[in-house]
């Protein structure tokens, strides 16, 4: 029998309630604005989106090809701050691996899983939802980690147990190693396209690892998947993202710079969406866009994603390069600021939506275009 639509906003939510607290669907219902305007499988217009392959990349050569391949990179992340990858060098069974140790944990009673639940005051470990968003609750759960092997080991030991984290610990530090060695050739590229050094950005990463962090979601099928939503509308505040999304399930949606309109994002097996973060905007003077995103969840099918998120060393400052500013018509936009000045501010606002984050370090806001999604 069909359930109204009150009886199905009344039912419980038992994969996304924390043990001290059962959450009914309603409780996941997100203002009006922000109610998915597209579904999760129509994905006609991110077909716009570029599609870069590495396969002539690999090679370690830097020819013709090369050069046209870091072009397009830039291109792409000028104009949709988004691009496709595919021939991207990873090899499946580090993805595929990485992947079932997750879903085999999500799959554990809540009890277990909540053996490493995330606390207040550091948002690492497990979460089903996210208490941090009050009102408008993402529905997910979600497993957000360090790279560093100690924070990964401490994790999978609060969860399995001494005896038994080792497959899981393997497995996502085997996937970070990895996506680590990715973002740095993606930093390289993308210098050698904006006429940078080509280590301009790769070196900043190269010693502590502590702020780079991977965040896995899973976001159960919905009953209601036109009022909630798996992630709010946000962009990334770090460098830049690696995101596995689902090679199935849709629900990656991007507000396209060019008309303000959702564009959803095909699956294409065995391809990662690389993605700029605020981080990289302020960088670059603005010339890499960090865009606005959001996973909307559908009835029938879960979907898992992984994002990679790459931070610099925390010391490091962040400041746009002569090459990038012309004092007339291009100046500066940014003050210089070192990326933990901007990850304390992160940590203490809590909760970003929308684009807000890099606002206050903006030079002149009065006197900048007023397009909202750059600023
Ligand atoms: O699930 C997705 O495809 C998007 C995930 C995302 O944007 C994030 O984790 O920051
Ligand atoms: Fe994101």
């Amino acid at each position: 029998m069909e359930l109204d639509h009150h009886q199905v906003e009344e039912q419980q939510v038992e994969t996304l309630s924390p043990l001290d607290h059962k959450f009914c669907v309603k409780d996941f219902v997100w203002s009006k604005e922000e109610w998915p305007t597209i579904d999760h499988d129509d994905y006609e217009s991110g077909d716009n989106i570029p599609m870069i392959s590495l396969l002539k990349v690999i090679n370690g050569k830097k020819d013709e090809d090369y050069l046209k391949a870091c072009n397009d990179m830039v291109m792409a992340s000028e104009k949709w701050g988004f691009f496709k990858l595919v021939d991207h060098g990873v090899k499946l069974e580090i993805i595929e691996n990485m992947k079932k140790m997750c879903n085999d944990m999500f799959d554990l009673p809540m009890e277990k899983k909540m053996k490493g639940g995330r606390s207040a005051s550091l948002p690492l470990g497990y979460s089903a939802t996210n208490p941090d968003y009050g009102k408008n609750l993402p529905w997910a759960e979600i497993i957000q980690l360090l790279q560093s092997p100690q924070q990964v080991v401490a994790f999978a030991t609060k969860v399995y147990g001494d005896q038994y984290h080792q497959p899981f610990s393997d497995a996502m530090l085997a996937y970070m190693h990895e996506l680590d060695k990715l973002g740095m050739l993606i930093f390289e590229m993308l210098a050698d396209g904006l006429g940078l050094p080509s280590d301009f950005f790769s070196k900043n990463f190269k010693e502590e690892k502590e702020a780079t962090m991977i965040r896995v979601n899973r976001y159960p099928k919905c009953p209601l998947p036109h009022k909630c939503l798996g992630l709010g509308s946000h962009s990334d505040p770090h460098t830049l993202t690696i995101l596995l999304q689902d090679d199935k399930v849709g629900g990656l949606q991007v507000l396209s710079p060019n008309d303000n309109q959702w564009v959803g994002i095909r699956p294409i097996p065995n391809s990662f969406v690389i993605n700029i973060g605020d981080t990289l905007q302020a960088w670059t003077n603005g010339k890499l866009k960090s865009v606005v995103h959001r996973a909307v969840v559908n009835k029938e099918k879960s979907r898992l994603s992984a994002a990679y998120f790459l931070s610099p060393c925390s010391q490091v400052m962040i400041e746009s390069p002569q090459e990038l500013i012309d004092p007339i018509c291009n100046p500066r936009l940014y003050l210089p600021f070192s990326w933990s000045d901007f990850r304390n501010q992160l940590l203490s606002q809590k909760r970003i939506l929308g684009k807000t984050a890099l606002q206050r370090y903006l030079i002149s806001p009065c006197s900048r275009p007023t397009n909202k999604q750059i600023f």
